[in-house]
Order: structure tokens, then C-alpha cells, then sequence
């Protein structure tokens, strides 16, 4: 798997194993780094006239040395800007020594039109806000429109959790080592790395595995295996059924998504579960998908006791209340209800079944750490998790990455924090970062889309991470092909040739 995403120690850790494994070396490691990134800008800017190489005191800067040497070697005019020296007997030192260039301070990078920028400032050794002479070199190369090959990470952007500290450079390409970072996916990171190249420089898999790496980039390669096809023998319950709950007559639409979502995906029967009054408008609207009255508790034991449905979506159009909170505890206390042949493989809490336990949120985190619980995933944008974990959305200390690892600990639930950054974390650490959406997605009812399909694939016995991981990744992908005009309504007609791509690349299925 190439999809792990190393945090700034777990690839110092990387590195280290590297040497002590032998044979190469950290200089070794340095050139190949360098060597990478100087065959990406000849490989992409053949006609240009000058590369400008800016060097930082660390191992960052150590790569740059060697892309400088390796540029002036190939005849490009070269000049090296350096912000402070190598530490005597480092690798970076060394590179420096190697670099017949004389570099030139920092304070004076000035450059000319068709000139390129190496960014090789600071890459995982970030340490602090971009300040001085390094934030002014950010400043000029924006105002002189100047192309940046970043050098791991562009220069201000954190590795670990793609925040901006104090000022970045915006790259046109960033060419990282091994395995990419959490900064690379996540916002604003992402929109300054510009296109990614992964680099091998001899960091092998080996290596990686011994890292034990819980942070992936969301992909096929994390749940392919595990994707749901229907076996030859199927009949439609053994595909699982969903129940959606409807909102009341004014509200329906956001549920339908959902229960469309959730057939699309898989689901062999879905169910709306209708307030009395919504009946007919539901009926009005639903075809394929089942209708049924549901009213209070007794109606859902009942349709859970008579029609096992193995998971459900709450919250789409529900609205925000008493009524709300009940319906989720009823939900999450529905194990007693279980024989050998009643399972319940999962809960999608969705809008307002997340907003309605604003002001108490524990006992939601409570019942749902009950040993008959059913699995819980939770699907906030930025609003709705500010709402449940006010504290950990407001803690400025903390990337997404870490506040969906912390929400997620806390509520014992699958927690898909969404945005165009969605990231899915799970209770034991277990995260992963999206990457493939597009904004077309930002649209009304795209969120009731993704509530349903996530429930279609746990009622076909995906494992909750997995199933939330696989589900925005299909939403996203579904998204990002359909493009320009999308909404809500063309997303799960638009999931089926993303859906037919990942069947038929199932390694046992073909
Ligand atoms: N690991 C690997 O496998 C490989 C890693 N490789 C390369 O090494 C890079 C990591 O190197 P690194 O650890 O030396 O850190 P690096 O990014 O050079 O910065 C540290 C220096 O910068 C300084 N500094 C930081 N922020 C600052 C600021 N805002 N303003 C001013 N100063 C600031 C910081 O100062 P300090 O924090 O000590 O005060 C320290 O002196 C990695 O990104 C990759 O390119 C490759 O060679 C191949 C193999
Ligand atoms: N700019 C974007 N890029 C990629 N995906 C996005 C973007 N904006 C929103 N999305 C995705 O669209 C969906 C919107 O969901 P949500 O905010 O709940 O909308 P709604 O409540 O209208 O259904 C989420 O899955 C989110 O990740
Ligand atoms: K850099």
C-alpha cells in the first residue's frame, strides 16, 4: 500500500530506519531527494532561463544544494539563495560543500522574468511562523508571478496538519518523499502544493510497515477488498434494507436523497419511515423505495422486529428536538431487540440528528457506548461538529485531522467530518483524509446523498470505517465526474459508472 500518510516524526522515523538498515545513507537519502526534484523542473521547464534555489539551514535545505549542483551541472543559470548555514557535519553541510555554487543571502532574492523558484526553505522541520527574510522571498516570488517547485512541502505549510504558518509559497508542483503527508490533502495546504509528485528515494514498503501508520489518503486501495458484490445466490434482504426517516410534509425531500442513495449503493430494499402526516407526499414521490408509517419508538420496534433492517439513516430534514433525540436513542438502544436473525449493522446520524444533541451531546456519546450499541457514524460539516464538540472545533492548536480523531474518541462513532477536506476517523485512531472531490459538491442535499450511501454499504456488512471511507470516496468521485450543473438529485444516477469501475477492478471478481 502506498497510501499511508506520514506525519513529520513518522518520517523522520522513516529515515532513520532507512540508515540503520543500510546501505544507504542520509546524504544517500539527500541526493536521490535532490535528484527527484532537479529532473522535475528540467522535465517541466525546459525553456527556463534562470532557477533561483532558496536553501534553508536544514535538511530541506540540504535537498536544495543538490538540486542547484545538479542544475548548474546541466548548464541552467543557477543562483542559490541561503537562510543561514547547514549545521557543521550534517548531511545538509555536506550537500553544501558539494554544491560548487557560492550562495547568496537570502535578504537580497530578487529574480527575473521566466526565472523558476526551488522552494527548499523548510520542508517537515517547520518549526515556526514564516518570518523575515523567508516570508519576504514568499512575498516577491507572488509579486514577480514566478512558477515554485517546492521541495516536500512549500515552505509555511505544516506537514502534519496543512495549516499556513505565517505565510506560504503557492507551488505549481511540490515533489515530497516516499509517502505524502497530512499536509499535502488538507486545507489550506492542499491549495499551495499544486500538483503532487511522490518521489521514491529508496524508503521501502518494508520500512513503512514497520511504522504502523494509522492516517491514509482515502482510496480504493483502503476497502476495494471489502466492497460489497452482490453473491449469485442474492435475494434483495440478504443485500441488507435501510430505513431512512422522513422529515413532515414540508421536509421529505432531503430523506428520498437518502433512501435513493442508499438503493444505489447497494441496499437491496430501502425504507422511508414517514411521520403519519407525510405519508401521501412520500407516496406521491417514491417508487422502488418502500413506504412505512413511524410515528414514535413503537413504530420503529415494530418495523425493526417485523422487517429487520440492518441500518439507518437519522437527520436529513428531521428536524431539531425532542422528537429527534428520542427517535436517536431508540435507535442506539435498539439492541435488546436483536435475536440471532435481527442485526443491526450500523446508525448514520446525519443535520439534525447531529444539531439536536447540541446542548447535551454526552448522552448521545453514552448510549452509543453501550456493549449492544450498533456502530455509529456521523457525518457533520463544520457547523454541525462546532455544535457537538464545541471545544474541540475551537481549539486553534488542533488540524482536522485532529479534531476528527478527537471528536471520534469521544463519541465512540465513525465521525466524517466533511468539507471539501473530509476527513474520516474512526474510535480506535484509525483516519483518512479525502482528496478526490471537486466543489460542484457543494450543493443542497449533496449531504443527504452521502448520509445514504454510507448506510447502504453498512447494511451490506461493510465495517463501519470502511464503509464511511468507501462512501465519500464514491460521492466525491460521482461529483468531480458529473462537474458543471450538478445536484443533489444527479448524484446517485452519476455514482454508477464509479460503482461499475470499482466492481470490475475487484481482483477476485474479474
Ligand atoms: N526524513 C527523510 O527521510 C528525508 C528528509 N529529507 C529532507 O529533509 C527535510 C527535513 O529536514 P529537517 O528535519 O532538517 O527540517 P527542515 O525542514 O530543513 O527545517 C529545519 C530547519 O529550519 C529551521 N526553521 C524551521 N522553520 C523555520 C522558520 N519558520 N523560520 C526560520 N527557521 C525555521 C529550523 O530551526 P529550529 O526549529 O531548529 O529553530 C531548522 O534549522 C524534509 O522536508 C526533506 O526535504 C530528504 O533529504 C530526504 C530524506
Ligand atoms: N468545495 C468542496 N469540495 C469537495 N466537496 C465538497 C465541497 N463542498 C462541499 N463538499 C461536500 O459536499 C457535501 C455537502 O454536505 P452538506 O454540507 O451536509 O450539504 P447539505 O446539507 O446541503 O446536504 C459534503 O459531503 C462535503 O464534503
Ligand atoms: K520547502
Amino acid at each position: 500500500m502506498s497510501n499511508e500518510l506520514l506525519s513529520p516524526a513518522e518520517m523522520s522515523e522513516a529515515d532513520r530506519l532507512t540508515i540503520a538498515a543500510g546501505p544507504t545513507d542520509g546524504i544517500g537519502l539527500m541526493r536521490r531527494a535532490g535528484e527527484a526534484v532537479a529532473a522535475e523542473v528540467l522535465k517541466r521547464y525546459p525553456a527556463a532561463t534562470h532557477v533561483h534555489v532558496l536553501c534553508g539551514p536544514g535538511n530541506n535545505g540540504g535537498d536544495g544544494y543538490v538540486v542547484a549542483r545538479i542544475l548548474a551541472g546541466s548548464g541552467v543559470v543557477t543562483t542559490i539563495w541561503a537562510s543561514g548555514t547547514p549545521r557543521p557535519e550534517s548531511d545538509a553541510a555536506l550537500a553544501a560543500a558539494l554544491c560548487p555554487l557560492k550562495p547568496r543571502p537570502l535578504s537580497g532574492f530578487d529574480a527575473g522574468a521566466g526565472s523558476i523558484v526551488v522552494d527548499a526553505l523548510y520542508g517537515a522541520g517547520l518549526s515556526k511562523p514564516l518570518s523575515g527574510d523567508a516570508a519576504k522571498a514568499v512575498d516577491t516570488a507572488t509579486a514577480l508571478h514566478l512558477p515554485v517547485v517546492a521541495v516536500d512541502l512549500p515552505s509555511g505549510v505544516s506537514g502534519a496538519g496543512g495549516e499556513i504558518m505565517g505565510r506560504a509559497f503557492r507551488a505549481e508542483v511540490t515533489v515530497t518523499f516516499a509517502r505524502k503527508k497530512p499536509g499535502h490533502l488538507l486545507l489550506p495546504g492542499r491549495g499551495q502544493c499544486g500538483e503532487i509528485v511522490l518521489a521514491d528515494i529508496g524508503i521501502g514498503d518494508g520500512i513503512i510497515a514497520q511504522l504502523t501508520v494509522s492516517t491514509f489518503e482515502n482510496g480504493p486501495d483502503l476497502w476495494l477488498q471489502e466492497f460489497p458484490v452482490p453473491a449469485v445466490d442474492a435475494h434483495k434482504y440478504k443485500r441488507g434494507h435501510v430505513g431512512v426517516f422522513s422529515g413532515g410534509p414540508s421536509a421529505t425531500g432531503a430523506a428520498r436523497l437518502s433512501a435513493l442513495a442508499a438503493a444505489r449503493s447497494g441496499a437491496g430494499a430501502v425504507t422511508v419511515l414517514s411521520p403519519a402526516n407525510a405519508m401521501q407526499v412520500n407516496a406521491a414521490h417514491l417508487t422502488s423505495v418502500m413506504l412505512r408509517k413511524a410515528d414514535d419508538s413503537v413504530d420503529i420496534d415494530a418495523f425493526i422486529g417485523e422487517r429487520r433492517p440492518s441500518a439507518f439513516v437519522l437527520g436529513p430534514g428531521f428536524g431539531v428536538g425532542e422528537r429527534t433525540r428520542k427517535f436517536a436513542l431508540a435507535l442506539l438502544t435498539s439492541g435488546h431487540l436483536r435475536d440471532t436473525s435481527t442485526r443491526i449493522d450500523g446508525l448514520v446520524f446525519d443535520a439534525d440528528a447531529i444539531t439536536s444533541f447540541r446542548e447535551a451531546p454526552d448522552v448521545m456519546f453514552e448510549a452509543s457506548r453501550q456493549p449492544n450499541a450498533p456502530a455509529l457514524v456521523m457525518t457533520p460539516h463544520d457547523g454541525e461538529f462546532a455544535r457537538l464538540f464545541p471545544d474541540i472545533a475551537g481549539d486553534e492548536t488542533l488540524s482536522k485531522l485532529a479534531k476528527a480523531r478527537a471528536a471520534a474518541a469521544r463519541a465512540n462513532a465513525i465521525v466524517v467530518y466533511k468539507g471539501a477536506d473530509t476527513v474520516i476517523a474512526a474510535p480506535n485512531g484509525r483516519a483518512a483524509i479525502n482528496a478526490n472531490g471537486a466543489p460542484w459538491l457543494a450543493t443542497a442535499g449533496s449531504g443527504d446523498v452521502l448520509s445514504g450511501i454510507v448506510a447502504g454499504l453498512l447494511a451490506q456488512g461493510m465495517a463501519p470505517f470502511h464503509a464511511a471511507c468507501a462512501a465519500v470516496w464514491i460521492h466525491a468521485e460521482a461529483g468531480r465526474r458529473f462537474g458543471p450543473g450538478l445536484i443533489a438529485e444527479d448524484l446517485p444516477m452519476a455514482m454508477v459508472p464509479v460503482l461499475r469501475e470499482l466492481v470490475e477492478n475487484q481482483p477476485d471478481l474479474r
